[in-house]
C-alpha cells in the first residue's frame, strides 16, 4: 500500500512515461531559491546547509513555490554537494561566490582520504526525512521530484574546490590519471546509486540526476568519463528498486552542454533526456521518439528578463517545437537570484494555456 495522500495531478509522471497528457507539465530547475524573498527570508535566518539538513526547512523552502504559481511538480530542496560532504569533505557555501571546498583533492592519493563507503541513512537520512516529510505535506497535490550530481559533475568540484570558467584541474586528471579518475568516479557512482534509491524509497516520484558540466567533454571523454556512469545509474537504480519489489521510478539525465549525446543518452534506461536552451527541440524530438524517450526543456532562462508578452511568445513556440507528448516544460538550466517571480508564472500560464491548446487540435 502506498503510504502516501493520491495524487491530483500526476501530468509530471505521465509525461515522463509518454502517455497522454491533456497539457504539458512544466517546473523549472531551481525553483526554490534567492528570486524568491520568501526563500531570502529563511536563508537570513540559517545557513545554507542548515536548510538541507533540517527536514522542516527543507520542506518549506520546497513548497514555497508551489504557493505563487501552478507549478506541476516539487524538486526536494537540497545540493548536488552533500555527496562529497558525506564522502567526508568540508564544502563551504561562500555568500557571493558559491560552493568552496577549503580541502579539495589535489593528487590522486587524496582519493584514499574519502570515505568511500559511507553509511547513508547515517550520513544523508536528512534528505530522506525531507522527501518523506514533504511528500506528506504535498497531499498529492504534484509529484515529488529527488536528484543526484552525475559523478563527473561532483568529482568536477572536489577537485576544483569550487565553480570554474575551464575546469582545467578536473580535466587534468582525466588525461593524466585516467585510472585514478576512473576509481573515483566508480566510487561516486556506488554512492549515487544508494542515495538515489533511498530517495525513491523514501517518497521521491521521478529522479534527475544532473551532469551540469558535461558540456566541458569532448564526446570521446565524456563517453568514458561520464556516460559509462551515467548509464550504470539509470540501470542500477532501476534493478535496486525491481529487487526491493519497488515499481521503478521514471529518471531523467541532464547532461548540460552534451550535444553530442543526446541519441546515446537516448539509448539508456533513463525515461527523460533534459535538453538546456543551446539543444534543438525539434531534432531532439526526432531521436527521442526512436527511442521512445520524452524530453524536458528548454527555454532560455535569461528569457526571464524579458516582458511576460514576450515570455508568452517565446514559451508557446518552444512547446509547439516539442509537439505536446512526451515533453516535460522547464528552463534550459536554473533561475537566477535577480529573476522576477511573476516572469516564471508568465512562462508556467504560457505552458499551459499553449499546450492545451495544442494537444486540443491534435
Ligand atoms: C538555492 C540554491 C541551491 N544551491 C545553491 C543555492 C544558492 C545558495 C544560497 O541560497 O545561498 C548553491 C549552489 N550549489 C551549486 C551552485 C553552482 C556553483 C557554480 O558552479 O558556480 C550554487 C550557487 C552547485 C549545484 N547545485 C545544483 C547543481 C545542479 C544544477 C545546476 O546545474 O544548476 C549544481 C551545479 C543542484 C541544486 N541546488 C539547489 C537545488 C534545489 C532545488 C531547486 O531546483 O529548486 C538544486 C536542484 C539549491
Amino acid at each position: 500500500m502506498d503510504p502516501f495522500p493520491a495524487m491530483k495531478n500526476d501530468l509530471l509522471l505521465r509525461a515522463a512515461r509518454g502517455e497522454k497528457v491533456e497539457k504539458v507539465p512544466v517546473w523549472a530547475m531551481r525553483q526554490a531559491g534567492r528570486y524568491l524573498p520568501e526563500f531570502r527570508e529563511v536563508r537570513s535566518k540559517h545557513d545554507f546547509f542548515t536548510v538541507c539538513r533540517t527536514p522542516e526547512l527543507a520542506c518549506e523552502v520546497t513548497l514555497q513555490p508551489l504557493r505563487r504559481m501552478d507549478l506541476d511538480a516539487a524538486i526536494i530542496f537540497s545540493d548536488i554537494l552533500v555527496i562529497p560532504q558525506a564522502l567526508g569533505m568540508e564544502v563551504q557555501m561562500v555568500p557571493g561566490k558559491g560552493p568552496v571546498f577549503p580541502n579539495p583533492l589535489v593528487t590522486p592519493d587524496d582519493i584514499q582520504k574519502l570515505n568511500a563507503t559511507p553509511d547513508i541513512s547515517k550520513e544523508l537520512g536528512y534528505v530522506f526525512e525531507a522527501i518523506t516529510l514533504t511528500r506528506q505535506k504535498l497531499e498529492g497535490k504534484v509529484p515529488l521530484i529527488g536528484f543526484s550530481g552525475a559523478p563527473w559533475t561532483l568529482m568536477s568540484y572536489m577537485i576544483e574546490g569550487s565553480g570554474s570558467t575551464t575546469f582545467s584541474k578536473s580535466r587534468f586528471w582525466l588525461y593524466r590519471y585516467p585510472e585514478e579518475s576512473k576509481k573515483l568516479l566508480s566510487i561516486l557512482t556506488d554512492v549515487i546509486v544508494k542515495y538515489l534509491v533511498g530517495q525513491a524509497k523514501a517518497g521521491a516520484q521521478l529522479l534527475q540526476v544532473f551532469e551540469s558540466h558535461g558540456g566541458f567533454l569532448d564526446e570521446t571523454i565524456f563517453n568514458d568519463f561520464s556516460l559509462f556512469y551515467l548509464r550504470r545509474i539509470a540501470s542500477e537504480v532501476k534493478q535496486h528498486l525491481i529487487s526491493e519489489d519497488i515499481t521503478p521510478v521514471p529518471m531523467t539525465v541532464f547532461a548540460k552542454g552534451a550535444h553530442y549525446a543526446v541519441e546515446s543518452l537516448a539509448q539508456t534506461e533513463y525515461d527523460v533526456i533534459g535538453l538546456d536552451w543551446t539543444m534543438d527541440p525539434e531534432k531532439a524530438r526526432s531521436t527521442a521518439q526512436k527511442y521512445n524517450k520524452s524530453l524536458q526543456g528548454n527555454l532560455d532562462p535569461a528569457a526571464l528578463y524579458g516582458s511576460c508578452e514576450s515570455i508568452a511568445q517565446r514559451t508557446t513556440e518552444i512547446v509547439r517545437k516539442f509537439g505536446g507528448k512526451g515533453h516535460i516544460a522547464n528552463l534550459g538550466h536554473g533561475m537566477h537570484p535577480d529573476m522576477e517571480p511573476e516572469h516564471l508564472n508568465a512562462f508556467v500560464e504560457a505552458v499551459h494555456k499553449s499546450s492545451e491548446e495544442l494537444i486540443q487540435k491534435q
